[in-house]
């Protein structure tokens, strides 16, 4: 320690940097925290990215909810008072804020907060406003970007991504087109639909939410049409005619054009390492993106990145797994391997999308033999009686001679699927197995016994095999005399 000036370094005050550094301060280590604005403490999910988009979506809900009540005489007019809406967002984040900023942070925690521009100056060591900092480990939590269109024609025209649109957009869209088919595209889209814009979606790939099942996606597609959300798929802009005009292709094929008065572009996310210095410290990187080992480490072994700058679980959630992992490898002499077996996620929509566990490509790549298991939504009570029959829940479950089989992953498309799934994600990561829930008593009527009804269905096919129905006469007859 005596020629360092901290025990830890930690770039970016995202949900990657708070979760590193945080915990760092909370065990009375000497830890800098770097952030190059104050506002951008809380990083990209307090700011541009979760929190914002869940505000957006919650008003967009409230919208969606009274529209929903004109079938029963309520009367409704108008559309969003767009500076109300952002303004709620806005408070929503200051909330948050209060908990994840430098004063906060250095009270709480004791953590030496800087505010500038970082740059790795040596191997240990990390220059920020003029100062030099000095550490035995280092971690990059330096966070993404957003990518942008550079088709020609480009330059003329705003793009709002999701930083723009939450620091700059003033207005409600008239004609708004979003590219892109993931979760970005898909929140915004239906929010801004909810509020009272038309929405276009151009979606190079064949469906939305590729990394979900294609009947989950598909539940959400139909939400989405149904609402008047204009999506169109293997379609991208082949140049910008001019500020309000796309000229579009499809599939290689010219396809017309498409007039929008705003456009956002929700194409995923690069990481971004330009100015950091990797090279004064000898990380290496391959495709601009840092190169790591499973244990979040750098080429240099000092230096360690988690977050979106690992490149893997680009979530929130994602970073806090890191931060879990990388401190149990700071604090023990056996390394906790970066493993993706008990991850979940959520796209915020109505309905969610909800994915935990093993995908279907994981299982076949690692060997796994399964089953998989759909249940619909049609004679669930909640759902009938809420009016959400046009759900999915995919399951996939190990194939075993004995018991149930284990819970090896799922997807739920639903309202409140991202909570719903809850219990099935404590069965996949403690290894259970599915048959656990046959038993378990719910209160009548919660969602969530839909979790339950395919193992009920699974254990009275057993029951009902002529087998045993056989026995089970023999068993009353020979009781009830
Ligand atoms: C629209 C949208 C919605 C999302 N919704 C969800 C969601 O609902 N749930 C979820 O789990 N995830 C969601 N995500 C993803 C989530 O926001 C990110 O995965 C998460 O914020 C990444 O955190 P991070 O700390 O790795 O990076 P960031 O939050 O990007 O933080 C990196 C920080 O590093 C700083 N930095 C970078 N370089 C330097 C430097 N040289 N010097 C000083 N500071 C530097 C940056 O200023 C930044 O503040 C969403 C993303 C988007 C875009
Ligand atoms: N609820 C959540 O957790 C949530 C919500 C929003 C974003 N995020 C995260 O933020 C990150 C960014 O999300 P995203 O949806 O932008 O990225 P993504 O990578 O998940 O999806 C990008 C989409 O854009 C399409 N696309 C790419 N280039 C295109 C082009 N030129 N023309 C048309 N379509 C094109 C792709 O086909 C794909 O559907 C991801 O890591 C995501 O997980 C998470």
């Amino acid at each position: 320690m005596a020629n360092y000036t901290h025990d830890l370094i930690v770039i970016g005050a995202g949900s990657g940097g708070l979760g590193a550094a945080g915990f760092g301060g909370a065990i009375g280590l000497n830890v800098a925290l770097i952030d190059r604005t104050e506002k951008n403490f809380g990083g990209d999910c307090l700011n541009y990215g979760c929190v914002p988009s869940k505000a957006l979506l919650h008003v967009a809900a409230q919208f969606a909810g009274a529209r929903a009540a004109e079938k029963f005489g309520l009367r409704t007019e108008g559309k969003a008072d767009f500076k109300r809406v952002m303004q709620y967002i806005h408070e929503r984040q200051d909330i948050i804020r209060k908990h994840e900023s430098p004063d906060y942070l250095s009270e709480e925690y004791g953590l030496d907060c800087h505010i500038g521009e970082a740059m790795l100056t040596g191997p240990r060591e990390v220059t920020v406003n003029g100062q030099k900092l000095s550490a035995p480990r280092i971690v990059l939590a330096t966070g993404s970007k957003p990518g942008h269109m550079s088709v020609p024609g480009s330059e003329l025209v705003k793009q709002y991504d999701n930083e723009s649109v939450f620091t700059e957009l003033d207005e409600l869209p008239e004609k708004l087109l979003i590219v892109g088919g993931g979760p970005n595209a898909c929140e915004m889209a239906q929010a801004f639909r909810r509020l009272g814009s038309e929405v276009t979606v151009l979606n190079r790939g064949e469906r939305i939410l590729d990394k979900d099942p294609a009947e989950a996606a598909a539940v959400l597609q139909r939400k989405l049409d149904g609402e008047g959300v204009d999506i169109r798929h293997q379609t991208e802009i082949k140049r910008f005619k001019d500020e309000r005009t796309a000229v579009l292709v499809q599939d290689g094929a010219p396809a017309g054009e498409v007039e929008f008065t705003h456009l956002i572009v929700a194409i995923g996310r690069r990481v971004t390492t330009k100015g950091l210095g990797l090279e004064l410290a000898g990380v290496h990187t391959k495709e601009g993106k840092i190169v790591v080992d499973d244990y979040y480490r750098t080429s240099n072994k000092a230096i360690f990145a988690v977050g979106d700058a690992y490149g893997q679980e680009m979530f929130s959630h994602g970073a806090e797994k890191h931060n879990t992992d990388l401190w149990t490898n700071l604090l023990s002499p056996i390394d906790r391997k970066h493993k993706l077996q008990h991850f979940s996620w959520v796209t915020f929509t109505d309905p969610e999308v909800a994915t935990f566990g093993l995908t279907p490509r994981q299982l076949e790549e690692q060997g796994i033999d399964y089953e998989t298991v759909q249940q619909s939504f049609d004679h669930d009570d909640r759902a009938v009686a809420a009016d959400y029959r046009d759900s999915v829940l995919i399951l996939y479950i190990a194939k075993t001679s004995f018991g149930s089989g284990k819970l090896l992953g799922g997807t739920m498309a639903a309202p409140g699927a991202g909570e719903m799934i809850q219990e099935l994600l404590l069965l996949n990561m403690l290894d259970l197995d599915y048959g656990k829930l046959t038993n378990k008593l719910y209160a009548y009527p919660v969602g969530s016994r839909i979790n339950q009804k395919p193992a009920r269905d699974r254990a009275q096919q057993r029951l009902l095999s002529p087998l045993s129905k056989r026995a089970l006469q023999i068993a009353y007859r020979l009781q009830n005399r």
